[in-house]
């Protein structure tokens, strides 16, 4: 498999940051926008602006208006926006090569997981999904991180492990796509719950309760889907459940804690909130709950708080009013 080139498309936070590790990686790196204009811009001042600025780009990530042929492609648009991406993009670029999945939510309407809706639209792409513990300004500066590459064939995924990892960036290979998957959703979902609890000011005791709960359910979860409760140990699951769910640079966190102070979806969002993707992961991820018969107390909560059914008072009466049980 040759691993030289890569086509980050999604020029916001993650996919200014991916290409960026890439570079750092020692590949060469085209950073596909939306427009002529913004392919431009970031070309001649080497920042992207709009999604991270202060950010110099290194000299081999280019910005390119249109998808050209890459050795791996990487898709890093909201995950709501992937299968719009995917219709658009010829499928001779995305065959028999890594395409690298890397929003972190289920698909409204059918509940897809991203890997699923590559199947659908790209059946010959070969799928991995990155995930784990990383804020894009982070990966983009340089700061250590390390996350979760999942592929299906473990020769190959260390192969793609290898041909992202720089200085700073540690993928460690995976085989488990539906346990990352999940586990990156679920956790804006408990990030929202969590930024939630801190808006109304339940205190920390309340919000490690809900991590730890969280990763009980999250467990249930990826269990019912037929992936794997040990994969929740790693970056994927313990890491990102642990970085989203206590850190306010978090865009789910931030939107919870807006939530718990008392104002509704709609008003945060009117007000140009920034991408907090378990808004729309919340209702599927109660529905696929629901229809694998998993008992998610938590997702149902931040669910009925998110489509402004309950307010947090009434929920956390209720969770907590719930008949008591073994923890196991
Ligand atoms: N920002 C972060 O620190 C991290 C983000 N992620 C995930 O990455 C995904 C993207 O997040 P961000 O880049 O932060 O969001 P963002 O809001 O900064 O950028 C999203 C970008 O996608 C583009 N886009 C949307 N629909 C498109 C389409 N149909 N075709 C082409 N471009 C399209 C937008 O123009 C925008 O540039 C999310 O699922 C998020 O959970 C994952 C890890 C870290
Ligand atoms: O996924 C992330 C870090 O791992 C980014 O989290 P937010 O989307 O909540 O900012």
């Amino acid at each position: 498999m040759r691993l030289e080139t890569v086509a980050v498309i999604g020029g916001g936070a993650w996919g200014t940051a991916l290409a960026q590790a890439a570079a750092m990686a020692g590949r060469q790196v085209t950073l596909v926008v939306r427009t002529q204009e913004q392919a431009e811009a970031i070309n001649a001042t080497r920042i992207n602006a709009a999604a991270l600025p202060g950010q110099a780009l290194l000299p081999n990530v280019r910005a390119v208006p249109a998808l050209d042929a890459a050795d791996i492609v990487i898709l890093a648009v909201p995950a709501q926006s992937t299968r719009t991406l995917l219709s658009g993009l010829e499928p001779a670029l995305l065959a028999d090569r890594p395409v690298v999945l890397s929003a972190k939510g289920l698909e409204t309407g059918t509940l897809a997981r991203q890997s699923e809706v590559l199947a659908d639209m790209a059946p010959d792409a070969m799928p991995f999904v990155l995930s784990g513990p990383s804020f894009a300004v982070d990966v983009a500066s340089g700061r250590p991180t390390a996350v979760t590459l999942a592929g299906d064939d473990a020769s190959d995924t260390s192969d793609l492990a290898a041909a992202l990892a720089g200085p700073s960036f540690r993928p460690y290979a995976a085989d488990d796509r539906i346990g990352v998957e999940i586990a990156g959703a679920l956790k804006n979902v408990y990030a929202l719950a969590c930024g939630a609890v801190e808006g109304a000011d339940l205190g920390a005791s309340a919000r490690a309760a809900l991590i730890a709960r969280g990763y009980a359910e999250m467990a249930r979860m990826v269990t019912a889907m037929g992936g794997s409760a040990h994969t929740l140990t790693g970056l994927a699951g313990l890491g990102d459940l642990t970085l989203t769910c206590t850190s306010v640079q978090s865009r789910n966190y931030q939107f919870g804690m807006a939530l718990g102070a008392g104002r509704s979806t709609a008003d945060i969002l009117a007000s140009g909130a920034k991408l907090a993707e378990g808004v729309a992961t919340a209702p599927v991820a109660a529905a696929l709950a629901r229809s694998l018969g998993v008992e998610a107390p938590l997702i149902d909560a931040v669910d009925a708080v998110v489509a402004g059914k309950a307010n947090i008072a009434t929920i956390v009466a209720g969770l907590m009013s719930r008949p008591l049980k073994r923890e196991a």
